[in-house]
C-alpha cells in the first residue's frame, strides 16, 4: 500500500462512521421511558414498516428494519399492511397498566397487537372488525388495548394494521384515568361539525318545499350524503353505533354521492344548461364519471374508493374552473360560489395529499374534506340567501310589470286588454252554465267640449271622477276598465239586462250630480250617456255583445244624453 493510498484509507476510516451516523441515528427507533404513574403520551417516536406482501409472519416482521416516525401517520394507498413498533421501558419499581389507543381504529379491516419482551412473544391480541367476538377491544370507535408493564421492564409492542383502502394511524398511550377522559372528549368537535351540517339541511329542504327551486334539494342531498360521510370517516357512527367492518365500508359510497349532488347544484344555481351549453357539459360529464365510481363502488366499494381521490381532484378542477369562468362572465353569484368553493377546494386537497400519505399528519389535513364542507355549506348559505332575495325582486318586478301592462296610467282602471283577457275568460267558463252576463258601455257627454273650453287637465280629472264611481258603484264580480278615451265598459256576470240598467243608472246618477271646481267662482258639470245589452248564452261572443252595448249607447246620445239605453234588436 502506497503512502497516498494509507492516507486515502486512514481519511476514509475517519469519516466514515461520521458519514454513517446520521443513519444509524436516523434508524434507531427510541425507547419509550415511563417514571411514576401519570401516563399520557400523545406525541412520541415510534417505527412503521410497510408489510407491501401484506402476508409476512410475525418473526419476519420482527427481522426487518423499521422507520422511525412520529406516532400519527398517514402512509397511502400503497400501504395497505402497516406495522407500528413502539418500545418502552418501565423503570418503576411497580407494575404499570398502560392503554395502547388507535382512536382511528374504526376505519380499519384488522388490528393486531404483539406484547414482546427480550424477543419472546408474550400475548398477542387479534381484531377483526368483522367478526363481533374480538371487537372487545373496540370502544365506541377506537381501538383500546390494555398492557401490563412488569416493575423494572423493557416491552416492545408490534401493533398489524390493515386497512380496506387509505393507510392512516394515530397511537397513544395513556393510564386509566387518562385513557377514561381521551375516550369521553372524542368526537365532540365532529358532531358539532354534523349537526351545523344537519340544521342547514332541514333548512334547505324546507326552502325547497317552500320554493320547489331544485338547486336547495340538491344542496340538502349535498349537505346529507356530506354530513353522512363526515360522520362516518371520522368515526361518529362507530361512536354512536358501534359498527365497524366492510359493513362501514361500503357506506363510504356517501363520498362517491357528495360531490354529484354540488355540481347538480352548480348546474342550478348558475342555470348553465339554459345559459352557459359548455360549462354545462363540462359538469354533467363529471357528474357522469362520478355516478360510473358510485355504480361500481356498489360491486367492488374497494378499488372505487381507491379511484375516488383522483376523482375528487379532476371535480375539483373542473367546478373551480367553471367557477372562474362565471366570474369572467359576472355572474353575481360567482364570487360567493369561488370563495367558498375555494375553501372547499383547498382544505379537501390537503385532505387528498393526506390520504394519499404525501402531507403530515395533523388536524387540519386529517380532517381536511370535513373542514372543507363546514366552510363551504357557511359561505354558500349567503348564496342561497342572495339568491331568495334575487328572486323575491324578480318576482315583485313582474308583478308590478304585469300591473303595468294591465292598467291604465290615468286611472288605474284595467285598460282594454286586460279586459278582454279577463272577459273572455268568464264567458268561456260561463259556457255550461249558461248564466245571464250584460256588458254596458259608458261614453262622457260632450267631453271634447269640457277639453277645449277648460283644458285637457280638466278633462283628466273628469275621466278619473268616472273611475272612481264605477269603483264605488261596481260590485265585486264586476269586472270595469277603461275602454278608450273617454269610454268605460263593464261586464256584469250573473246580470240580467234590468238589473244592469239599474246599476247603469245608479252610476249614471251619482256623475250627474258631480261638482268639479276649477277656482273660486267657477266648476264644471258633466253627465253620461250608457249603453247596455246581454251576451248571446247560446254564442257568446263578447265583441259582439260590445258592439250591441254601442248601438244602445248611440241611442241614448241621439235622445239627447244623459240617459241609460237597453239593447233591443
Ligand atoms: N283630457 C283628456 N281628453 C281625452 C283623453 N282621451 C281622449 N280625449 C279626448 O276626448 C275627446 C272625445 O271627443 P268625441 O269622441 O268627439 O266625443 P264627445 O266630445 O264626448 O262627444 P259625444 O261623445 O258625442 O258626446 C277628444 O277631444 C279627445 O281628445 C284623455 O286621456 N284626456
Amino acid at each position: 500500500m502506497t503512502a497516498s493510498c494509507r492516507f486515502t484509507f486512514r481519511l476514509m476510516m475517519l469519516i466514515f462512521p461520521f458519514w454513517l451516523m446520521p443513519s444509524l441515528t436516523f434508524a434507531a427507533i427510541p425507547t419509550l421511558v415511563i417514571e411514576g404513574d401519570t401516563v399520557k403520551l400523545e406525541q412520541f417516536q415510534m417505527g412503521y414498516f410497510v408489510d407491501s406482501t401484506e402476508k409476512m409472519s410475525f418473526p419476519e416482521v420482527q427481522r426487518q428494519d423499521f422507520q422511525p416516525s412520529s406516532n400519527s401517520v398517514s402512509l397511502g394507498l400503497e400501504a395497505k399492511t402497516t406495522w407500528a413498533q413502539i418500545k418502552l421501558e418501565n423503570v418503576n419499581s411497580t407494575a404499570l397498566k398502560l392503554y395502547l389507543h388507535d382512536p382511528y381504529a374504526y376505519h380499519n379491516h384488522i388490528l393486531e397487537l404483539y406484547e414482546v419482551v427480550d424477543g419472546k412473544l408474550t400475548r398477542q391480541r387479534i381484531l377483526d372488525m368483522d367478526r363481533k367476538e374480538t371487537q372487545q377491544w373496540m370502544y365506541r370507535g377506537s381501538a383500546v388495548f390494555d398492557i401490563t408493564l412488569p416493575p423494572k421492564s423493557h416491552k416492545t409492542l408490534y401493533i398489524r394494521s390493515v386497512s380496506s383502502s387509505h393507510q392512516w394511524f394515530s397511537l397513544s398511550l395513556y393510564d386509566e384515568d387518562d385513557s377514561k377522559r381521551a375516550l369521553l372528549t372524542l368526537f365532540t368537535d365532529i358532531a358539532l361539525l354534523v349537526g351545523v351540517l344537519l340544521a342547514l339541511m332541514v333548512y334547505n329542504l324546507l326552502l325547497f318545499l317552500s320554493s320547489r327551486l331544485r338547486e336547495h334539494f340538491f344542496y340538502a342531498c349535498y349537505l346529507v350524503s356530506g354530513g353522512f360521510w363526515i360522520a362516518l370517516t371520522y368515526g361518529l357512527l362507530g361512536n354512536l353505533f358501534d359498527v365497524y367492518g366492510t359493513m362501514t365500508l361500503k357506506w363510504h359510497l356517501s363520498l362517491g354521492a357528495m360531490p354529484i349532488f354540488l355540481l347538480l347544484f352548480m348546474i342550478h344555481i348558475f342555470e348553465t344548461k339554459k345559459k352557459y351549453p359548455i360549462e354545462h357539459w363540462a359538469l354533467l360529464l363529471n357528474i357522469s364519471l362520478l355516478v360510473a365510481n358510485a355504480i361500481y363502488g356498489l360491486f367492488d366499494i374497494v378499488t372505487a374508493l381507491s379511484y375516488s381521490s383522483t376523482l375528487a381532484a379532476i371535480m375539483m378542477i373542473i367546478s373551480l374552473s367553471v367557477t372562474l369562468s362565471m366570474l369572467i362572465r359576472k355572474h353575481p353569484m360567482a364570487l360567493f360560489f369561488l370563495l367558498g368553493h375555494g375553501l372547499f377546494v383547498f382544505f379537501s386537497s390537503l385532505s387528498v395529499l393526506f390520504y394519499k400519505g404525501m402531507v403530515e399528519f395533523n388536524y387540519i389535513n386529517s380532517h381536511g374534506v370535513g373542514i372543507g364542507i363546514m366552510v363551504e355549506a357557511l359561505v354558500l348559505s349567503l348564496i342561497i340567501a342572495y339568491r331568495i332575495r334575487m328572486l323575491e325582486n324578480l318576482k315583485v318586478a313582474q308583478v308590478e310589470l304585469k300591473l303595468l301592462a294591465s292598467t291604465d296610467s290615468l286611472t288605474q282602471l284595467f285598460n282594454r286588454r286586460h279586459f278582454s283577457n279577463e272577459a273572455n275568460a268568464i264567458l268561456e267558463k260561463n259556457q255550461r252554465a249558461k248564466e245571464a252576463i250584460t256588458v254596458t258601455v259608458l261614453d262622457i257627454d260632450f267631453f271634447k267640449k269640457i277639453n277645449d273650453a277648460y283644458g285637457h287637465g280638466l278633462g283628466d280629472k273628469v275621466i278619473i271622477r268616472v273611475a272612481d264611481a264605477l269603483r264605488a258603484q261596481c260590485r265585486r264580480q264586476d269586472i270595469f276598465a277603461r275602454y278608450g278615451g273617454e269610454e268605460f265598459v263593464i261586464l256584469m256576470p250573473n246580470t240580467y239586462l234590468n238589473e244592469a240598467y239599474t246599476l247603469a243608472e245608479r252610476i249614471r246618477q251619482e256623475l250627474e250630480n258631480v261638482v268639479i271646481p276649477i277656482d273660486q267662482q267657477q266648476s264644471v258639470s258633466f253627465t253620461v250617456s250608457i249603453g247596455i245589452a246581454e251576451v248571446d248564452a247560446e254564442t257568446p261572443d263578447l265583441q259582439a255583445a260590445i258592439n250591441r252595448a254601442d248601438k244602445a249607447l248611440y241611442k241614448a246620445k241621439n235622445n239627447g244624453r244623459n240617459q241609460s239605453q237597453r239593447f233591443s234588436p
